[in-house]
């Protein structure tokens, strides 16, 4: 028989470290009970270069802050026709250009299709190497339609459905996004490595 695999034991809840309150909605409301975490709400300063190597640089920034396990996501929107930008920097083009802009970026392309990406990176603490799981969902580029409370959720029509993500049901885009796939990604690790969390008495974040 197998000996039984050790336990990693962590210092305590994990801190899923965001600026962003629509993704935090978003990550209750998909990790539910399956992994022990709180929020801390900060805006960690973001490198440029690949979505994977940005998540991977805010999880070391955000475990250097936390002193302790942390999880953060970079979400990208990346354009076909434009070679996958704007990718990481879609907050800033979403900012300046709004909506009809980023529809507009496409204008001299016949493909409008687009995939949304979400890199999840988890770090035990400190100076550890942080895990990044992947998650894409393909889609098109729409004129606006929808809510418009959650960034270009009402420009992102996923592949299969007549709904863009705003027009959608909460429970609906959960079940198909970006961050839920990498979310589950991170769930089966979670479940495959066995963590145990120790709460220290002193935790005051
Ligand atoms: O599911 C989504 N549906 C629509 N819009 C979304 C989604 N997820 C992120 N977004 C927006 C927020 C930000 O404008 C940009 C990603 O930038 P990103 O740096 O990852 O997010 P953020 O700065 O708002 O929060 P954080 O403090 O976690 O970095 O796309
Ligand atoms: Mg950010």
């Amino acid at each position: 028989m197998a000996a039984a695999k050790a336990a990693v034991v962590l210092p305590r809840p994990v801190t899923f470290v965001t600026g962003n309150a629509k993704k935090l909605e978003e990550v209750k409301a998909i990790i539910g009970n399956s992994i022990p975490f709180k929020s801390l709400k900060l805006d960690l300063p973001e490198l440029q270069g690949e979505p994977e190597d940005i998540s991977k640089e805010k999880a070391r920034l955000a475990a250097l802050q936390v002193n302790g396990p942390v999880l953060v996501e970079d979400t990208c929107l990346c354009f076909n026709a434009l070679k996958g930008l704007p990718g990481p920097y879609i907050k800033w083009f979403l900012e300046k250009l709004g909506h009809e802009g980023l529809n507009n970026l496409l204008m001299a392309y016949e493909d409008k299709s687009a995939y949304a990406l979400c890199a999840f990176s988890f770090s035990h603490g400190p100076g550890a190497e942080p895990l990044t799981f992947l998650g894409k969902t393909p889609g098109k580029i729409v004129p606006a339609r929808g809510p418009t409370d959650f960034g270009w959720d009402p420009v992102f029509q996923p592949d299969g459905y007549e709904q863009t993500y705003a027009e959608m049901a909460k429970e609906e885009k959960n079940k198909i996004s970006h961050r839920y796939k990498s979310l589950a990604m991170l769930k089966s690790h979670f479940k495959e490595a066995g963590y145990v969390f120790k709460t220290a008495d002193d935790d005051t974040i």
